[in-house]
């Protein structure tokens, strides 16, 4: 009998990259969450832009119900993009409470976020997916992290766009900042079917409500 008969099948495994094999969902999950954030952004989308800066005004109302602004607090938010939620006037005001503002900066793919300082009339420049980010300044380590919200979850499971790159971040501090996801309320999900490496967070604010999860 030929030898080729007896051996199993040819596997090809090795020659994929497996330096974080671990890290990837199984791929009917990443299917799964591609079709979820799809159908979010498209939703969203078509809500009409007064009706989702009437939300974005709801949403900073609780901002400022939750959040008091305490001196020397850096905030990181974000530049509006895809129909999120436009908070750039709260980050704006920031300042007069003696806070300070901040934006995530993509500095390379699959690599963890940095945060600029930023203020109302700084230079910017495009980044990926052309989202402004401040073109110089410093990097800075945010006390509270707001991060934009596709979906949610009721456990305060956060989908974003895919990259990982908020759950990167995360990972790869010391002292874990608040996380506060925001979104509106037409994104909750029952789950997002978390992995190992998903990073929950511990405020979920949309036009309807505050959530907040004990860790
Ligand atoms: N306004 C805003 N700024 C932000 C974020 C955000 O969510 N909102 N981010 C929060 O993290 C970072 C950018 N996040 C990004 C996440 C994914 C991709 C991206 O290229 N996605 C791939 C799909 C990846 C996949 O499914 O495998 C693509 O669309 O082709 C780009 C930017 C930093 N700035
Ligand atoms: N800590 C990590 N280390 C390495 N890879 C990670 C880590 N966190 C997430 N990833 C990778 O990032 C990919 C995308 O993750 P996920 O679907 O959670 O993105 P997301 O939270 O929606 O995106 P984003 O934060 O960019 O908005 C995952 O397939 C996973 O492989």
């Amino acid at each position: 009998m030929r030898q080729s008969r007896l051996s199993s099948p040819p596997c090809f495994l090795e020659l994929f990259d497996s330096s974080d094999e671990e890290e990837q969902p199984p791929y009917h999950l990443q299917r799964w969450r591609q079709i979820q954030r799809h159908r979010l952004i498209d939703e969203r989308l078509s809500l009409s832009p007064e009706i989702r800066g009437f939300y974005a005004r709801q949403i900073i109302e609780k901002l400022n119900q939750f959040l008091p602004i305490v001196k020397d607090l850096t905030v990181s938010g974000y530049w509006p993009c895809k129909g999120e939620p436009d908070l750039r006037p709260w980050l704006k005001s920031l300042h007069r409470g003696a806070g300070r503002a901040a934006l995530p900066v993509v500095v390379a793919k699959n690599k963890p976020l940095d945060f600029r300082a930023w203020r109302d009339g700084d230079p910017l420049e495009r980044g990926v997916w052309n989202i402004l980010h401040p073109a110089q300044g410093s990097d800075v380590l945010p006390d509270v992290i707001i991060a934009p919200l596709v979906g949610f979850d009721t456990s305060g499971y956060r989908l974003g766009y895919g990259g990982g790159y908020f759950d990167r971040t995360l990972a790869a501090l010391e002292n874990r900042p608040v996380i506060v996801g925001v979104g509106y309320g037409e994104s909750k999900l029952r789950t997002i079917h978390p992995q190992a490496y998903d990073i929950p967070m511990d405020v979920v604010i949309t036009q309807t409500e505050i959530l907040t999860f004990d860790r």
